[in-house]
């Protein structure tokens, strides 16, 4: 159970702590910021309100234990890693009920969230190992008006503190993707997590504690935005920033400073159906890409351009489908569960109130009770209607049978990501991920993750002579050796060196 056992630690009361410098703390502001449970929307969690001068500590003791991380072999933190990794999927249901309590998420993708995070963490560690066990050898001939004089050798060496900011839908999973890369590539890390998904966060974060990382490596500070945000992504001590979220990363991306972003933001996913496309795959893509995890993910289907020869035959099907989505608690594993808040089930209500004033044909009736909205589709709406553009720029989709047309109108649209024939996805987590335009900065997936959280380190050997490596080089030093025992023997009577 959440808080109990190994996880008792990591509780005070009823108010989880904090974590930095490898302990477990309480915050000096006796101050808590409350969670709520989307189902209840009874405060089921507490965390502490950290404030700016803890902030600061954890910035110091993350910047003193990456001096020494940066230092240690990389096998070892592919090691420590893999440990974490292991300690996580063990135990996936203490963590897995605090993301059905925080974020109502359906209890069977609340495990399916830890375990992939775990297998993240170790794809990590191998890739990390692989990828950063390799650099570059460069000679100067190459470029015009340059010898064979200069050897350049590249490395990738760590940026120095990374600060994590994860979003409610994927607390766990969307911090070990920021977590995992960072460290191996011998980053520090601090962690702000999503009010929503806190306690989740910290008992992930606790699975890494246990590996043994040393202390200061990871720290994980809980808190309001208000007061530590800014702070947070404005300050001096923060090396990178990867950030997923809304819109709130446009405006972090305007406030850091001179530091690599990775932002991952929202976007409004469409699906583009030709006339030829398998109608069944496309509804089950709809009802998966559209109705998974409420639609609460940032790679759902969130507006469909269908052919209008095929339009009604789809619309059918996707109704169908609809009529057997499972409508509840997340507890019982229902396909729809609550949305995250209130603020959120109000946000999608304005969206379905404008369309209904602006015309659009609802294919259910409109239900909400609390913050549970049930699955509805709308037809014919129009781009005048705010549910046609909210959350633009997303990864989309295109179904048809004929790839020429597919790759044609893949080219076309404007999106860092494509899927043919099936619903957008970020997945499987080593695959390259990105958005365009507002949806997003650098790119995602273990290697990018981990390439982006590291810099090159050229050094470069200036040599007096030119340097060719010859097949018959052992030849060239046999000589070289008899010119220097020559000079030796010139000059002090006939003893060589060599
Ligand atoms: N591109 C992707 O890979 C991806 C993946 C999942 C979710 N998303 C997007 O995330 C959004 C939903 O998540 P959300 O509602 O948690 O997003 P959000 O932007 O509201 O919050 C994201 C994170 O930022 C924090 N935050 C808020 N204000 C801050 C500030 N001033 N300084 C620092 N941090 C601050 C929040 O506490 C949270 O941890 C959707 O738009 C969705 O599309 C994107």
């Amino acid at each position: 159970m959440a808080g109990t056992g190994l996880f008792a630690e990591i509780l005070d009361g009823d108010v989880y702590k904090y974590y930095a410098d490898g302990e477990w703390k309480k915050s000096s502001s006796a101050k808590t910021v409350a969670i709520i449970n989307p189902t209840t929307r009874k405060t089921q969690y507490k965390v502490q309100a950290c404030t700016q001068e803890e902030v600061n500590k954890v910035m110091e003791s993350a910047k003193t234990a990456q001096k020494s991380w940066a230092k240690t072999p990389l096998w070892k933190r592919a090691e420590l890693l893999h440990k974490a990794a292991a300690i996580l999927k063990e135990h996936k249901a203490p963590i897995a009920e605090c993301l059905v309590k925080e974020i109502a998420k359906p209890a069977k993708d609340a495990v399916t969230e830890v375990v992939r995070s775990g297998d993240l963490v170790s794809y990590t560690a191998e890739e990390g190992v692989r990828i950063l066990g390799e650099g570059k050898f460069l000679v100067s001939d190459s470029f015009p008006g340059n010898e064979r004089t200069k050897y350049c050798l590249t490395s990738k060496v760590p940026l120095g503190v990374i600060l994590a900011i994860p979003p409610f839908n994927y607390p766990v999973n969307l911090a070990v993707s920021k977590i995992a890369p960072a460290l191996i590539a011998g980053n520090s890390l601090v962690l702000k997590p999503p009010t929503q998904g806190a306690v989740s966060a910290l008992h992930m974060v606790h699975c890494f504690h246990l590996a043994g990382f040393p202390k200061g490596l990871i720290s994980c500070v809980t808190g309001k935005g208000s007061e530590i945000g800014d702070f947070l992504t404005m300050h001096p001590g923060v090396n990178c920033i990867s950030f997923t979220g809304g819109d709130t990363g446009i405006a972090i991306s305007k406030k850091a400073g001179m530091v690599p972003l990775q932002m991952e933001l929202g976007g409004k996913d469409a699906c583009i159906v030709l006339e030829d496309a398998d109608l069944d795959l496309v509804a089950a893509n709809i009802i998966k890409g559209g109705f998974s995890y409420s639609g609460q993910r940032c790679t759902a289907v969130k507006v469909v351009l269908v052919m209008e020869s095929v339009a009604d035959v789809l619309v059918d099907k996707v109704k169908a489908k609809i009529a057997k989505l499972t409508v509840g608690p997340p507890e019982d594993d229902c396909d729809i569960t609550p949305v995250v808040s209130e603020s959120s089930a109000n946000f999608i209500e304005g969206l379905v109130k404008d369309a209904k004033e602006k015309g659009a044909t609802f294919c259910q009736e409109y239900k909400r009770d609390g913050n549970l909205i049930w699955p509805l589709l709308l037809d014919n709406v129009r781009p005048d209607m705010r549910i046609a553009w909210e959350e633009p720029f997303g990864p989309g989709c295109v179904f048809t049978k004929d790839v020429n047309k597919a790759i044609l109108i893949s080219d076309a649209m404007e999106t860092g990501t494509v899927q043919i024939n099936s619903a957008p996805a970020r997945g499987p987590d080593h695959f390259p991920f990105q958005g365009l335009k507002d949806s997003g900065i650098g790119s995602q997936g273990v290697t990018n993750s981990i390439n982006m959280m590291t810099k090159i380190k050229s050094t470069v050997i200036n040599l007096p002579t030119p340097s060719y490596t010859m097949e018959n080089s052992a030849t060239s030093l046999y000589w070289l050796a008899d010119e220097e025992k020559d000079k030796n023997d010139a000059g002090n009577g006939g003893h060589s060196k060599l």
